[in-house]
């Protein structure tokens, strides 16, 4: 890979951007990297828990602006639905996704963020989706995304004003759900991982995919994707072993059955 570096720890699937003299800028090479080794940890049965984060000083600056000079109307509508294309794959990835702040996390930066589960943020980062000043706007999700994580008013605020928020205000408005010091961000983003690892991976992925698909959709047919979705975890080994479990007073241990 080129601009994103992977391991696989602990069950944790690290996908770290890769381009730190350019603040982790996403031009088209680190958006097909992306797909690919999303894909790749989708389907290892050894990740459990898949994490976004940034090498050197920033999550991500946002999509490559140097790439901007050479697109018209057709070639930047096209970079637009394959960037959206691998920001909606990420989002329904079946396994829990986190983006780790670390810094920066902007434009596009902030669009991938939004498209994972959770955000993790460092103290000393700076969000916002800025593209406002470049005569443009986000284009990976953020106008539809951003508005549904933090409502309409904030949301259309960011996005036209283009300002860009630090981690605390972005914690106050939900943007983030948990702000932590740099020094302590990687462990506290490990420990939050270990928290969703030791749930059923069947119902984290249901779960997951009513909340995320449900909320898109006319009240009854969410209503209705929930209990079929309930149901459906009744057919797993987990959620006997989950029941059981608390009949028998012990701790539970799934086993993604
Ligand atoms: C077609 C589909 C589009 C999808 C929608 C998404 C659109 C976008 O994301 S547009 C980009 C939005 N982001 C921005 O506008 C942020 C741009 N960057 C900055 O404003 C600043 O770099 C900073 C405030 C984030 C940090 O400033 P500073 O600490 O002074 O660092 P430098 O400006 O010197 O940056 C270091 C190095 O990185 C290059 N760089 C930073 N951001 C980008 C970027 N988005 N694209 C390309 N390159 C970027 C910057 O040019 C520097 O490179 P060198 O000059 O070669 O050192």
């Amino acid at each position: 890979m080129e601009t994103v570096e992977t391991k696989i720890e602990n069950g944790i699937g690290w996908i770290i951007l890769n381009r730190p003299d350019k603040l982790n800028a996403i031009n088209l090479k680190m958006l097909e990297e992306l797909e690919e080794v999303t894909k790749n940890f989708e389907e290892n049965n050894d990740v459990k828990v898949i994490i976004f984060t940034g090498n050197g000083k920033a999550f991500s600056a946002g999509a490559d602006i140097s790439q901007f000079k050479e697109l018209n109307s057709i070639s930047a509508w096209n970079f637009a639905k394959k960037g959206r294309r691998v920001m909606d794959y990420i989002e329904s990835v079946s396994k829990p996704t986190i983006a780790m702040i670390n810094g920066y996390a902007l434009g596009g930066g902030l669009e991938l963020a939004l498209a994972c589960d959770f955000r993790i943020a460092a103290e000393e980062a700076s969000l916002g989706l800025p593209e406002i000043n470049l005569g443009i706007y986000p284009g990976f999700g953020g106008t539809q995304r951003l508005v549904r994580a933090i409502g309409k008013a904030k949301a259309m605020e960011l996005m036209m004003t283009g300002d860009k928020i630090p981690a605390k205000e972005a914690e106050r408005i939900g943007l983030v759900n948990k702000v932590v010091s740099l020094s302590s961000l990687k462990e506290e983003t490990i420990k939050f991982a270990g928290k969703l690892m030791e749930k059923s991976p069947i119902a984290l992925a249901i779960l997951k995919h009513v909340i995320l698909y449900g909320n898109d959709s006319p009240l009854l047919d969410g209503l209705n994707m929930e209990s079929l979705g309930w149901g459906v975890a009744f057919s797993t080994e987990d959620e006997k072993e989950g029941v059981n479990a608390f009949l028998e007073k012990r701790k539970a241990i799934f086993k993604g059955k």
